[in-house]
């Protein structure tokens, strides 16, 4: 057992260190986006499958709500917890279309969406992806692996490069921290 907890613990510090040797930068461009958008009246949209929906939510709560400063509350919305909307959209249309659906009714020019996927290659968030350019949102990848199909289609993309989905899942919610850290300091 203890065999077991030293390996999963190696595992995160090694997504760890790739994280600090490949991603600060990708991660500041990210912040760039995101806050030029809150600062022109834009809004943030997320959204991701399992682990990556509740990462969409808690990332929007930290925006909506508090993170760390006092500040007014500001626009994010994760496409994950309707369950009207995602159980009519997954109904009617299939659950493919259930973020881009969302998307298509809410996304605005100069908003922005965070795709999260571990794979990068989750259809649905594809598919939100591509309604949200289409619609001139920027797009952010939050990504693990090779970044999948979903990769090339964003504006700008945080890969983290391991393979082992908990552990991506693991620093893309530091990642989300660390981008809410970077947005509180310009409100
Ligand atoms: O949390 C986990 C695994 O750690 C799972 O719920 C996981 O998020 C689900 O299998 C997702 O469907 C995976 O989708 P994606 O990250 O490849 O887009
Ligand atoms: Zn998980």
């Amino acid at each position: 057992m203890i065999e077991i907890i030293e390996k999963e613990l190696l595992a995160h510090q090694k997504a760890f260190e790739r994280v600090w040797e490949e991603l600060r930068f990708h991660i500041y461009t990210a912040s760039v986006i995101c806050t030029e958008a809150l600062k022109n009246q834009k809004k943030i949209m997320l959204c991701g499958n399992g682990g990556s929906a509740a990462d969409a939510q808690h990332i929007a709560a930290e925006l909506v709500g508090r993170f760390k400063k006092e500040r007014r509350g500001l626009p994010a919305i994760a496409l994950t917890t309707d369950t009207s909307a995602l159980t009519a959209i997954g109904n009617d249309y299939g659950y493919a279309q259930v973020f881009a659906r969302q998307v298509e009714a809410l996304g605005k020019r100069g908003d922005v969406l965070i795709a999260i996927s571990t794979s990068g290659e989750s259809e649905n968030v594809l598919r939100a992806v591509e309604v949200a350019r289409a619609q001139e949102c920027k797009v952010i990848g939050l990504l693990g692996k090779d970044g999948g199909r979903i990769k090339d289609l964003c504006d700008t993309s945080i890969v983290v490069p391991v393979h082992d989905t908990p552990r991506i899942q693991e620093m893309h919610i530091l990642i989300g921290h660390i981008l809410c850290a970077l947005i509180d300091e310009s409100f």
